[in-house]
């Protein structure tokens, strides 16, 4: 396999490479956007069709708008797909990372150079109807990119390779691409608008052609439609949980410490059903926090018409510092891998935390009643934050992990024990809470979810 990768890995000291700094291998196929000649391409800006033919063997190119073209071999569907360009420098767990909602219009690009080597597992559930393997029913990211794609597979759980699911999922992928050229790039540009084509090269020049998802209410896409619940028999407390694009293990965190959980769209007005639960959890999710403002308004209703605990995470956090009056930012190339330090400013212990994300919250702008909780050891951005006497906290990282270090999953304890508190002390009974009838009405999981990544963007 390495071997493979070192014949194939590219020369990279073409004119397109502004801003390298480093010397790329002499082999690379690396050219840059005024280099690209010929072909129109194809104008379609997103994802062609879903149920794609399979692209194997086939020329492929990223196109990182004004920036460079990198030549590779597609692996995945034979479609063409726009999106923002992200790297990740985690080294396993790519079923979770690319089925996680969160992912949603990004292309993204693995660092670790052989990816797909345990193969894709089965979209087997668990005791409580959560799918074991992946974080969501399909893939999320809009495209792939590899410096070498393991077509043979090994592992248990393996019932396919990550090309055929790619292929299957409707998802280009592109393998053969020297991926260090690629995040050196976009660690010194940004992450960057892109597009991988199958087949015929895009013209560069054709700014319509690249989507970018920041413009776009991703949360819209990948949240449920309706309510449904998930509970495991026993269950103890309900909790209302505002589904941005929730990962299953973010569920399961909750479910199997004894909750019930009642999943609401993003833009259910929370408020006016709060009383009824023990309560509120606020997801992850996809895209610029500022494009939901509808929960933004609700959340701060919450909060002023009720003491219920609150957790939120990731695009939660970020919404619960927006509703606070704080602000958030778009992040350079943001924060996307599995050993993020993070410390902990209320005891000064570091955990090793599993992070995807692109925005971030002002700490500087937190209003006086709460106080920064935790903050990123390697950029010092804030990574979440704490009521000074509520039941109120969230995290930017991702204490669920999957995949990555589950050594801040005890923050999901603290939250029950929240819950637990407010239940035993609530001092008047909240007997309007929602009957089993009613739980036994709703639907078991996610509600007319777009599987698409893209498709109908626009
Ligand atoms: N994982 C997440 O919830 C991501 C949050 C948000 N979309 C960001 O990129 O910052």
């Amino acid at each position: 396999m390495f071997s493979r990768l070192a014949t194939r890995l590219p020369k990279a000291s073409g004119p397109g490479a502004a801003g390298l700094t480093f010397r790329l291998p002499s082999h690379a196929r690396f050219i840059s956007k005024q280099a690209v000649n010929g072909s129109k391409g194809r104008s379609m800006p997103f994802r062609d069709s879903r149920a794609s033919a399979v692209a194997r063997n086939t020329e492929a190119t990223l196109t990182i708008r004004d920036g460079p073209v990198f030549h590779g071999t597609a692996f995945g569907a034979n479609s063409n797909i726009s999106g923002e360009a992200v790297f990740t420098t985690s080294l396993v767990g790519y079923p979770e990372s690319m089925t996680d909602p969160s992912y949603r219009g990004q292309i993204l690009v693995f660092t670790q150079p052989l990816i797909g080597n345990y193969g894709v597992p089965s979209n087997e559930r668990d005791e409580f109807n959560l799918l074991k393997y992946f974080e969501s029913p399909h893939i999320q990211c809009a495209g792939v990119v590899v410096a070498d794609v393991a077509e043979k597979y090994s592992h248990w759980t393996a019932v396919e390779s990550l090309g055929e699911w790619c292929a299957r999922e409707g998802v280009p992928a592109i393998s053969g691409v020297d991926t260090r050229a690629i995040v050196t790039y976009l660690r010194e540009q940004g992450s960057s608008l892109a597009r991988i084509s199958i087949g015929d090269e895009y013209d560069a020049d054709e700014d319509e052609g690249f989507i970018d998802p920041g413009q776009i209410n991703l949360v819209k896409r990948v949240s449920t439609k309706a309510p449904f619940v998930v509970s495991a028999p026993g269950a103890t407390f309900h909790v209302a949980l505002i589904d941005c694009g929730v990962k299953e293990n973010i569920l399961r965190s909750l479910i199997s410490r004894g909750a019930s959980v009642t999943v609401f769209p993003y833009n259910y007005p929370i408020h006016k059903v709060a009383d009824n639960f023990d309560g509120v959890f606020i997801s992850n999710g996809p895209g610029d926090p500022t494009h939901c403002q509808e929960t933004v308004y609700n959340l701060a209703r919450l909060m002023e018409t009720s003491s219920v605990p609150i957790m939120g995470i990731c695009l939660g956090h970020q919404l619960l510092a927006l509703a606070v009056g704080a602000q958030t930012i778009k992040l350079k190339y943001g924060n996307r891998a599995h050993n993020i330090p993070a410390l902990d400013l209320t005891t000064g212990q570091c955990h090793i935390t599993s992070q995807n994300h692109g925005y971030a919250v002002d700490a500087s702008t937190l209003p006086s009643e709460f106080k920064e909780y935790f903050v990123n050891l390697n950029d010092g951005s804030n990574e979440g934050m704490l009521h000074k006497t509520r039941p109120i906290f969230s995290t930017q990282f991702h204490p669920e992990a999957k995949g990555g270090p589950m050594d801040s999953a005890y923050l999901f304890d603290k939250y029950l024990e929240n819950v637990k508190m407010f239940k035993d002390t609530a001092k008047v009974y909240r007997d309007n809470r929602p009957s089993q009838l009613m739980l036994d009405i709703l639907s078991k999981e996610r509600v007319g979810v777009e599987p698409s990544p893209l498709a109908n963007a626009a």
